[in-house]
C-alpha cells in the first residue's frame, strides 16, 4: 500500500471529483459516512457525542458525521469555532438537523463530562502551529476524560512533517481517509495519533496506483505474493545453506535464538560459526544446526570459511573485541554471498567506518535507532532519521532495516517500506537476533536482499502478534516469537 503526501492526496481528491465524477460535497458525505460506519462499530452503545469542528473541510466532515450519528440514534452536540467556513462546511452547517445541540465557541467548549469527543478542528489543511483561541480549545480537548476520535488526522499533526507546536490533540483513535499518513509511523507522534485506522472513501485507485510515491506500507497481500512456496522436489541442499557467525562468552543465547529462528524459517542446512566456548552450547541447544568452531575460546578471531554457503548472517552476540573486529573486516572482504549484518557487527562497522567500502552491494544492515545513529549520526526527529536512512542506503548501496514499532526497510533506490505487524511485547532481549536468523534463512532460499528483509520483518512481527495473542505482551519472550513462526508462515500461506 502506498503512502501519499498531503498534496498527493489532494490531487487524488481533485482527480476523483473530476473523473468519477462526483461533487466535492458528495465526496465529503462519502468520507463522513465511512467514518461514521467505523464509529458506530467501535462505539455501538448510543453514547453522547461531542463534535468539535473548525471552519475547513475537516470541520465540514465533522458536521456531516454529527448529522449521520444523530440519524443513527446518538445524542450529538456540535461545537464550531465559527458559523461560516469553507463551501462544504457551510453546506453541512445548514444541513444540521433539529435536535442537534449546537454552539459557536470562541476559546472554550465549556464543561464536557461524559461521552466521546470527535476532533474535527483541523485536518490536512493545517499549515502553522495552533495558537490563541484554538490552542485553548485543544487544551480542553486534551483535558477531556473520555475517548477522543480524530477525523483524518489529530488537529495539530502534519501528515508529512514533524509537529512544530505545543498544542496538539492527543487522540485515542485516529480514523484516516483512504490511506495512512506518514506521520502515523513516527514514534514521537504516538501520543497524538493513538490507535489509527484507515477507512475507504473511494478515491480513484488507478490514480493512486500511478502516483509516484517511494513510501509504502507492507500488507499481508504484498507478503503473500512474494512468499516462496517450497518446490515439490526441494531437498535440504537447495533450501539454502546458511551460516550464522555469532556468539561469544556470555552471549551464546543470541546465537541460539538466531539459529532456531533460521531453522523455523526454512533454512535447509544451517551452520553456526562460534568460538570454542559455544560448541557444546550450540550443539546441545540447536541439534539441527552444524557447528563450525573457532580455535579461540571466548570470542571470534579466525577467518571463517564461507565456501558453499548461500547466505551469511553476522552479528548476534559477537561482542566487539579488537580481534573480532579484525575478523569482521576479513569476513566482509571475502563475502561473495548475500549477507545480513546485525548488532555488534554494525557497532564494529560504526567504530571503523572504513570497513564500509568493502561491504558488498545489497548487504542488509538491521540497526535499531541507537545503532543507526552510531552508523550515520544522530537525527533530530524520526522524519529526519527517515531521510538519513534513505540517503545512507542509497549512498552505500545497502538495505537498511531500521527496527522499531514500525520497522522500515530502505532499499538502495530510495524506497522505504513500513512494516505493519509487531507489538510492544517484542521489545524484549533477543527479538532482534531472531530477526537476523529469519532474514538469513530467507536469503539462503534465494529471496532478493530487499524482499528477504521485507518478508522477514513482516513474518517476525506476525509471529510476535500470534505470540502476544496467546501469551500477552508482558510475558512473551524472543523464544516465544520463534515458537510462533510456524503459525505466522501458515497465516501468510493461507489463501
Ligand atoms: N481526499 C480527502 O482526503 C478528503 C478530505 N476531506 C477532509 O478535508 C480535510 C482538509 O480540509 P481543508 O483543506 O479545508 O483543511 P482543514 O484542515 O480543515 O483546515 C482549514 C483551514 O484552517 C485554517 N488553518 C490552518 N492552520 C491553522 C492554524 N494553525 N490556526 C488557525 N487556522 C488554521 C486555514 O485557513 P486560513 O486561516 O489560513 O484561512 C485552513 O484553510 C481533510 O483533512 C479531510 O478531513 C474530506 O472531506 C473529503 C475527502
Ligand atoms: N513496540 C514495538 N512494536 C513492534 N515491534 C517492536 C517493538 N519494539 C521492538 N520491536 C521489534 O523487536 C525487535 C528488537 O530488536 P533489537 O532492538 O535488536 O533487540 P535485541 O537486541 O534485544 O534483540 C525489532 O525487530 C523491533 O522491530
Ligand atoms: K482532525
Amino acid at each position: 500500500m502506498k503512502i501519499l503526501s498531503s498534496s498527493q492526496i489532494r490531487d487524488a481528491d481533485k482527480h476523483t471529483i473530476e473523473n468519477e465524477p462526483i461533487e466535492s460535497i458528495d465526496l465529503m458525505e462519502r468520507a463522513s459516512a465511512s467514518f461514521s460506519k467505523w464509529f458506530i462499530g467501535e462505539f455501538p452503545g448510543k453514547c453522547k457525542v461531542h463534535v468539535v469542528s473548525g471552519k475547513g473541510n475537516n470541520g465540514g466532515d465533522g458536521l456531516a458525521v454529527a448529522r449521520i450519528l444523530k440519524r443513527n440514534g446518538y445524542e450529538v452536540k456540535v461545537y464550531t469555532t465559527s458559523d461560516e467556513g469553507s463551501e462544504d462546511f457551510n453546506i453541512n452547517f445548514h444541513r444540521l438537523p433539529e435536535g442537534i445541540e449546537r454552539k459557536v465557541v470562541d476559546d472554550s467548549l465549556g464543561s464536557i463530562e461524559t461521552g466521546v469527543l470527535i476532533d474535527a478542528l483541523f485536518g490536512s489543511g493545517l499549515d502553522r502551529p495552533i495558537e490563541g483561541r484554538y490552542a485553548k480549545i485543544v487544551k480542553e480537548i486534551n483535558q477531556f476524560a473520555g475517548q477522543v476520535v480524530s477525523i483524518d488526522i489529530p488537529s495539530g499533526v502534519y501528515a508529512d512533517n514533524p509537529v512544530d507546536g505545543e498544542h496538539v490533540v492527543e487522540a485515542t483513535h485516529t480514523v484516516s481517509f483512504q490511506l495512512p499518513k506518514l506521520a502515523f509511523f513516527m514514534a514521537e507522534n504516538e501520543k497524538f495519533v493513538g490507535d489509527w485506522h484507515v477507512v475507504d472513501i473511494g478515491l480513484d485507485q488507478n490514480f493512486i496506483d500511478h502516483t509516484d510515491s517511494r513510501i509504502h506500507m507492507v500488507t499481508l497481500e504484498d507478503v503473500r505474493s512474494y512468499l516462496k512456496k517450497p518446490a515439490k522436489f526441494s531437498h535440504k541442499g537447495n533450501m539454502g545453506r546458511s551460516m550464522l557467525i555469532c556468539g561469544s562468552s556470555g552471549k551464546m543465547g543470541a546465537c541460539i535464538i538466531a539459529a532456531r529462528a533460521a531453522l523455523r524459517s526454512g533454512a535447509g542446512l544451517l551452520t553456526c560459526y562460534v568460538p570454542a566456548v559455544g560448541e557444546n552450547i550450540i550443539q546441545t541447544a540447536v541439534p539441527e544446526a552444524m557447528a563450525m568452531v573457532s580455535t579461540f575460546q571466548d570470542y571470534h578471531v579466525e577467518e571463517a570459511n564461507f565456501k558453499g554457503m548461500d547466505a551469511v548472517g553476522i552479528g548476534p552476540g559477537l561482542g566487539t573485541e579488537d580481534q573480532t573486529e579484525m575478523a569482521l573486516r576479513k569476513w566482509i572482504k571475502q563475502l561473495e554471498v548475500p549477507a545480513v549484518i546485525d548488532a555488534d557487527g554494525l557497532n564494529m562497522i560504526s567504530s571503523r567506518p572504513d570497513i564500509l567500502k568493502h561491504v558488498p552491494e545489497g548487504t542488509i544492515f538491521t540497526p535499531h535507532p541507537k545503532e543507526f545513529s552510531r552508523l550515520a549520526g544522530e537525527a533530530e526527529d524520526s522524519f529526519k532519521r527517515l531521510e538519513m536512512a534513505r540517503e545512507y542506503a542509497k549512498k552505500h548501496k545497502v538495505i537498511i532495516v531500521l527496527k522499531g514499532a514500525y520497522t522500515a526497510v530502505f532499499d538502495t533506490e530510495g524506497s522505504v517500506y513500513f512494516n505493519s505487524t509487531g507489538n510492544p511485547g517484542m521489545a524484549t532481549g533477543g527479538s532482534g537476533d531472531a530477526l537476523t536468523g529469519i532474514i538469513t534463512a530467507l536469503l539462503g532460499q534465494g529471496y532478493s536482499s530487499k524482499w528477504a528483509a521485507i518478508v522477514g520483518v513482516f513474518i517476525h512481527g506476525l509471529a510476535g502478534d500470534e505470540a502476544a495473542e496467546d501469551l500477552g505482551c508482558i510475558s512473551m519472550t524472543a523464544t516465544d516469537i520463534i515458537d510462533y513462526l510456524p503459525d505466522a508462515f501458515r497465516h501468510v500461506e493461507m489463501r
